[in-house]
């Protein structure tokens, strides 16, 4: 099949599933010029099968969800697609913001990070701890340059913007509940800056906002009411079929390279994995190739020929002892 999308009137475009075989040709148009990777990319994604998420984050690298993610998406995702002019005309209101909020290393950034490439949002993750400092006035303002760039483009392309996602990496660091020592005022203030900046720009539809935590219980309750992080979700950790899928998405590149021998039994490694968070099985992974290639290298490792190295069963084995990992059950 050959597929060409002319993008200078929508009509023209043309639509079909995309396999294997297909041949793909970007024109260059006034509306859409093909000039990087970037571009075309942000062509592709506009295409959302909300019916089936789990294939779509699969094929953003986010293994071990799938259904339980269709409410966030309903709410979050979904009326970013429909054209402002005409929600505004049905006054539908946007939810600014969610929290992902759970265990470490459970995916909750990388989940922000594929909503953000799903509506082809400019992405800015800001860390928590990085906002604070000891000069008077400075974490304020840097909690008012996060919003900088949005607020300039709402300003100069109006509905045109494209859509901000702002991830706030560990809120609680910055968000926490008003009052809770009186001896630190920054914190205090800080709070109320993020309060004012959320509550001045609510109204307006450029920017989606996402938090992440470990302790939502922590978190100023002012900043989780409609209208600001007002969904929460939380992300624990995965199950025996979530664990293989996550294992499959850290061996693909192995698997290409005919890096992955076929001891290994990845349904076998799913059992076992019991409390494994995502980041503990890609460390697994990622520990046994570096064992692998170890064992790879002769005595002189200037001769190393890298395409002999190969995960075995045995690698697996011994990454697990290298590993310390606690979990809960499933
Ligand atoms: N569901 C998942 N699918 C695929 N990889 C995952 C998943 N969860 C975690 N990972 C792996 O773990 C890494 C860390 O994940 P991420 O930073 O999103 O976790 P987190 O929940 O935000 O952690 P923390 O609470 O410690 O900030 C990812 O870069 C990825 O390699």
């Amino acid at each position: 099949m050959r597929v060409s999308f002319a993008t200078q009137k929508a009509g023209n475009a043309c639509r079909g599933k995309l396999v294997k075989q297909t041949e793909i040709h970007f024109f260059e148009s006034d509306l859409f010029k093909v000039s990087d990777q970037k571009e075309v990319k942000m062509i592709l994604r506009r295409d959302l099968n909300i019916h089936d998420l789990a294939a779509e984050m699969k094929s953003l690298g986010v293994g071990g969800f799938g259904n339980e993610l269709k409410d966030v998406f309903s709410m979050l995702v979904v009326p970013r697609f429909i054209p402002q002019e005409y929600a505004r005309e049905v006054r539908c209101k946007y939810k600014q913001g969610i929290i992902f909020h759970g265990p470490p290393g459970t995916g909750k950034t990388l989940i922000a990070r594929a909503i953000s490439k799903i509506v082809n949002g400019k992405l800015q993750i800001v860390r928590g701890p990085e906002i604070f400092s000891n000069f008077m006035g400075s974490s304020e303002a840097k909690i008012r340059a996060v919003f900088n760039s949005a607020i300039n483009d709402l300003i100069e392309k109006g509905d045109k913007s494209p859509l901000h996602v702002i991830v706030f990496d560990e809120l609680d660091s910055i968000a926490r509940e008003k009052g809770i020592n009186p001896s630190d005022t920054t914190a205090d203030r800080v709070v109320n800056q993020l309060l004012t900046m959320i509550d001045g720009y609510s109204e307006l539809s450029n920017v989606l906002l996402v938090g992440t935590t470990n302790q939502l219980e922590l978190i100023d309750k002012a900043l989780m009411r409609p209208g600001r992080f007002e969904l929460h979700m939380e992300i624990g950790l995965p199950n025996e079929a979530g664990r293989k899928e996550i294992l499959r998405i850290n061996v693909k590149r192995l698997q290409w390279k005919g890096a992955l021998s076929s001891s290994v039994n990845l349904d076998e490694l799913a059992k076992e994995t019991k409390g494994f968070s995502g980041a503990a099985l890609a460390a697994l992974i990622q520990t046994a190739f570096f064992l692998a290639v170890t064992r790879a290298v002769p005595e002189n490792i200037a001769d190393t020929v890298w395409a002999d190295a190969k995960v075995e069963q045995e690698d697996i084995d011994r990454a697990f002892g290298k590993l310390k990992l606690t979990g809960r059950t499933d």
